[in-house]
């Protein structure tokens, strides 16, 4: 008896993985508050991201990140295109101020999880880009990469299937897969979202496309659900090998936010040269707001992509220009669990 990928969850974990990255939400204050004296300096004058990213000594993605979070915290807000203080951070964490907070939040100051995150912010450089382990999740050449060394390639592909498994069935429901008959699922990992794709679609075959250690798990996977028949994996690396070509629809599942934007343009680019004429590309991921202030869930998310990988979370404005920019048109977002939804966008 195969296992079913298209079951839903009874209850809606959502709030597990909400808690679980409540911790960036601290590290971040503590890091603005205790070691870059970011109200301090906003309460000097208004400035632009770019000027405040300047005077910090932090560069687009962490600046990025980090004032997304206060945003969402609502201690900052945009002015005339300015950053400036809310009235809960003038009142509390300007420095000297009569009712400062500061030094009772520098009580973490030096603790590991915000000393850790300071050197993130201050390198731009994820975990493990440095050392032996290699960066978890991605995979670019002459660069140590986690996925590229059998254990760890495990470890961190079984640890997303304990999201993929819970909204899987929510993809494989909403998205309107139509009568396409073949899928690539680039950077496919466990595969358990075309898998499930697969079990509500019987005309439908799908590649996944990964590394070759990533695409052990795949196989395991592809037996436990009994799809091994419409499943082909191809073991490469996304932005330099071919890609199956002429394919109907190609899922990007939680892929780029991985990628700071050159990256993510590139590849969004290459789905749309693999795609048939009126092929579809799916993008799978969570969505900031536009103006970037929120939902703080997704910031503290954002906080974790930046600090494990080269991505962060995006926009769907920032998704839909850079499909439109590939020629795609891009059709209205729809949600599935976890904070994730998909967009579909079509060659013209
Ligand atoms: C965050 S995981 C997403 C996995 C799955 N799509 C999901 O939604 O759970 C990113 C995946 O991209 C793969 N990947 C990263 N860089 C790659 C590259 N250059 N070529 C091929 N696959 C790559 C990783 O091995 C990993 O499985």
């Amino acid at each position: 008896m195969y296992e079913s990928a298209i079951q839903p969850p009874v209850v809606d974990p959502t709030p597990i993985f909400e808690l679980f990255r409540g911790s960036y939400g601290s590290e971040l204050l503590t890091a603005a508050v205790a070691h870059f004296d970011l109200f301090g300096c906003l309460s000097e004058r208004p400035m632009t991201l770019e000027e405040l990213g300047d005077q910090l000594g932090l560069q687009p993605r962490p600046a990025n990140v980090l004032v997304t979070a206060l945003r969402a915290m609502d201690l900052l807000q945009q002015r005339d295109g300015k950053l400036c203080l809310t009235a809960l951070a003038s009142e509390h964490l300007v420095p000297g101020s009569r009712l400062d907070c500061g030094d009772y939040l520098s009580l973490a100051a030096q603790s590991p999880g915000v000393m850790s995150m300071v050197d993130l912010l201050k390198s731009n450089k994820p975990l493990g880009a440095e050392g032996d382990s290699g960066t978890a999740f991605i995979y670019r050449d002459g660069a140590k990469s986690a996925m590229d060394a059998e254990a760890s390639a495990r470890h961190f592909t079984l640890a997303l299937a304990g999201r993929a498994k819970n909204v899987a069935p929510a993809l494989a429901e909403v998205l309107p897969i139509g009568d396409a008959e073949t899928l690539l699922d680039l950077g496919g990992g466990t595969g358990i979202y075309s898998y499930a794709l697969l079990q509500k679609n019987p005309q439908l075959a799908a590649v996944v496309f990964d590394r070759p250690d990533v695409l052990k798990v795949a196989q395991e996977f592809a037996e436990t659900y009994g799809v091994t028949d419409r499943v082909e994996l191809h073991p490469g690396n996304m932005f330099a090998d071919p890609l199956p070509q002429n394919v109907d629809a190609v899922l990007l599942s939680n892929i780029l936010h991985d990628w700071d934007v050159p990256e993510c343009k590139q590849l969004i680019r290459r789905c749309v040269e693999a795609l048939k004429p009126g092929g579809r590309l799916f993008i799978h991921d969570v969505f900031l707001n536009d103006s970037l202030d929120g939902p703080l869930p997704i910031a503290l998310y954002s906080a974790a992509l930046f600090s494990l990988t080269e991505g962060r979370a995006y926009s769907e404005a920032e998704y839909r220009s850079w499909m439109t920019e590939a020629g795609l048109a891009s059709k209205a977002k729809v949600p599935t669990l976890v904070h994730c939804g998909v967009i579909e966008g079509v060659v013209k």
